[in-house]
């Protein structure tokens, strides 16, 4: 077992749960005590099981480990693929002690913990998150699911994991397009609640983007402080926690527009934060300055801060009026009411909404 390793918790009385993030944590941390059975199903895909299959499976020593290995995308993170993994539960007779293993990015993530809020109506699982914006956000706070074509996480659950591994080291084999991705989720915690934590990101971009252990290990642990403290305080999101939607309410319009291809979410979400952000300044609650600041950190971290170039203000109306934070009808959006501080309001001018769209599309 590695003796370097930083551990919080997600607490949430009987369902609380360790995070624990470390470097070389793979395989050589022992999970079994997160597992109440003696049998796991890890769901991984066809991207990461040649990296850290073999790996992984070293953390359950005297389990039975069976694996599942679905096709890569987030094209793929619909129903078809979903059965892949009951299939693969009852050709093998896992029973209600089975424990279920998210081995890759958020996609994997999400679809293994639906399939374990489901199968025999609810299993355990453990999320070992490899993507960096799996690692920051997606692998904590149980919300699990599926996109439908005219909706983006539209059919899910809440579905806490037992516990959640983070081995930093995963981190070398992926994509830099996929680091800044993650960086989207990253930035939304220092606009929302972390205002130091967004000046720190401002000085350490060069060093994220470019691997930087050090840096990694230390923007991941303050982002899951936060996502865990959030969610402890509103676990399915009645009220504080939408504020970690900070930009997506246009961003999923924008994924969903595009097919859940093109766009990566974190790609998405970094467009929807600067037009989040654009709204805010144009209601008065934050300066040209803290929109200069909000869209200069999104392009440092090499995202969009523009939209799909087919993409009308209609099209964006369309496609937000099913937010799953809508009420009676009526839009929700998650504004800044300054840098560090965000609220989820539907109390903005319709003509303001409106100038910013127009302001974006074509
Ligand atoms: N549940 C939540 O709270 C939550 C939060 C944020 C995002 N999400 C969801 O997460 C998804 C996005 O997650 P993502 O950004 O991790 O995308 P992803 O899961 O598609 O992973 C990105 C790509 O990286 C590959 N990959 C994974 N680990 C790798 C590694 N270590 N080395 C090389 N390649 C690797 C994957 O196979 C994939 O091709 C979206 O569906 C989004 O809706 C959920
Ligand atoms: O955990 C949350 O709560 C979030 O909103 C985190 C988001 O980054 C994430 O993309 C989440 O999947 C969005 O959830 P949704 O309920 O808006 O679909
Ligand atoms: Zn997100």
């Amino acid at each position: 077992m590695p003796d370097t390793f930083r551990e919080l918790r997600v607490e949430l009385g009987d369902r609380s749960y360790p995070i624990l993030i470390g470097k070389g944590l793979l395989g050589s941390f022992d999970l079994t005590p997160y597992v109440s059975g003696r049998t796991v199903m890890i769901v991984t895909n066809t991207t990461v099981a040649p990296l850290y299959l073999e790996q992984a499976r070293n953390s359950f020593p005297g389990c039975q480990v069976d694996e599942v290995i679905l096709p890569d995308g987030e094209a793929f993170k619909n129903w078809e693929t979903l059965n892949l993994i009951f299939d693969a539960l009852l050709k093998n007779r896992h029973s209600r002690k089975t424990t279920l293993v998210a081995l890759g990015g958020g996609v994997v993530g999400d679809m293994a913990g639906f399939a374990a809020a489901c199968y025999q109506r609810g299993v355990d699982f453990i999320q070992i998150p490899t993507t960096l914006l799996s690692q920051v956000d997606s692998s904590v706070g149980g919300k699990t699911g599926i996109n439908h074509p005219l909706g983006k996480n539209m059919v899910g659950a809440f579905h806490q994991p037992r516990s959640v591994l983070i081995d930093t080291d995963t981190l070398q084999t992926l994509p830099q397009r996929e680091i800044s991705a993650g960086l989207a989720e990253v930035i939304k915690y220092g606009l929302i609640r972390e205002p130091d934590f967004l000046a720190w990101l401002e000085g350490a971009m060069a060093s994220l983007t470019s691997l930087d252990s050090e840096a990694l290990t230390e923007a991941i642990y303050r982002s899951c402080v936060c996502k865990a403290d959030v969610v402890a305080q509103d676990e399915r999101e009645e009220g504080l926690r939408a504020i970690l939607n900070l930009g997506h309410t246009f961003g999923h319009a924008i994924e969903t527009h595009a097919g859940y291809g093109n766009w990566l979410h974190g790609e998405a979400v970094g467009a929807g934060m600067v037009m989040a952000a654009d709204l805010s300044k144009r209601l008065g609650f934050i300066t040209d300055e803290d929109l200069r600041r909000v869209k200069s950190v999104i392009v440092s971290a090499g995202l969009p801060t523009g939209v799909p170039d087919d993409m009308t203000s209609d099209h964006f109306m369309n496609l937000m009026a099913v937010d799953k934070k809508n009420v009676n009808g009526q839009l929700r959006l998650i504004l800044l009411r300054s840098l560090g501080d965000a609220e989820v309001t539907d109390r903005f001018s319709p003509d303001a909404l409106a100038d910013t769209l127009s302001a974006f599309c074509h």
